[in-house]
C-alpha cells in the first residue's frame, strides 16, 4: 500500500467549514475559538478577481472555486487554491460557506471537517436578528426563509460531521472546541517540534 503520511503533512491541517443560517452564531461562537486559540486558525483571502470574466468562468466550471458569486457586475470567489495556501501555513482553515457552497467543497479534495449551526427554533433566530439590529424589514425576513431551507436540508444524514444546536453559548462552544480539538492539537504538535 501507498503511504500518504507524508502528502497528508505537507497538506497540512483540515479546513473547517461552518455552515448554518444567518443569525445562528457562527461570528459569534468563532470570535471565541480565535480568542482562545490564537495562531491555530486563519482565513482564506475571498478576493475580486483580476482576471477577465472568461477565465474566471472556465476556472469556475473546472472547480477550482468553493464560491463564486458576483456584486455590482465583478465576479468574486473562494478558490482551492486560496484555502490550500492557509494549509500551507498549518493553519486551519475556516470556511464561513452557505449552503452551495459546502455542496461545492464536496466535490474537492480538500476533506473540511463539516459543521453545521443552528438556532434552536425560528422563534429564537428571529429574536437574535432583530435584536441584532442589522437587517432591514425585507432582509430580515429574506434570512428566515433561508433559514427555513438550511435547516431542513442540514439534517440530510451524512452531509455535515457535526450539528450543533447553538441554544446555550457555552454548550454549543464546548461542542464546538470538541470538534475541532484533534485538528488544533496536530497545529500545535507540528509548531513545537
Ligand atoms: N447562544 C446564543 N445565545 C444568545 N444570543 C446569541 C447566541 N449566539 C449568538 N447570539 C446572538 O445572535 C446574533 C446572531 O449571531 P451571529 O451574528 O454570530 O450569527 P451569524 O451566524 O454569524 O450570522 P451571519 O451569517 O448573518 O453573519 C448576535 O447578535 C449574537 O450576539
Amino acid at each position: 500500500m501507498r503511504d500518504h503520511t507524508k502528502e497528508k503533512a505537507m497538506a497540512g491541517p483540515r479546513p473547517v467549514v461552518m455552515s448554518g443560517p444567518s443569525g445562528a452564531g457562527k461570528s459569534t461562537l468563532l470570535k471565541k475559538l480565535l480568542k482562545e486559540f490564537d495562531g491555530v486558525f486563519g482565513f482564506s483571502v475571498s478576493h475580486y478577481h483580476y482576471v477577465t470574466r472568461e477565465v474566471m468562468q472556465a476556472d469556475v466550471a473546472k472547480g477550482e472555486f468553493l464560491e463564486n458569486a458576483e456584486f455590482s457586475g465583478n465576479m468574486y470567489g473562494t478558490s482551492k487554491a486560496a484555502v490550500q495556501a492557509v494549509q500551507a501555513k498549518n493553519l486551519i482553515c475556516i470556511l464561513d460557506i452557505d449552503m452551495q457552497g459546502v455542496k461545492n467543497i464536496k466535490r474537492t479534495d480538500l476533506n473540511p471537517i463539516y459543521v453545521s449551526i443552528q438556532p434552536p427554533s425560528m422563534e429564537t433566530l428571529e429574536k437574535r436578528l432583530r435584536d441584532r439590529k442589522t437587517e432591514s424589514e425585507e432582509s430580515l425576513q429574506k434570512r428566515l426563509h433561508a433559514a427555513k431551507v438550511d435547516m431542513e436540508i442540514s439534517k440530510e444524514p451524512g452531509l455535515f460531521d457535526v450539528l450543533i444546536i447553538n441554544d446555550d453559548l457555552d454548550l454549543a462552544y464546548g461542542k464546538l472546541k470538541d470538534a475541532l480539538l484533534e485538528e488544533i492539537q496536530k497545529v500545535r504538535d507540528t509548531n513545537n517540534s
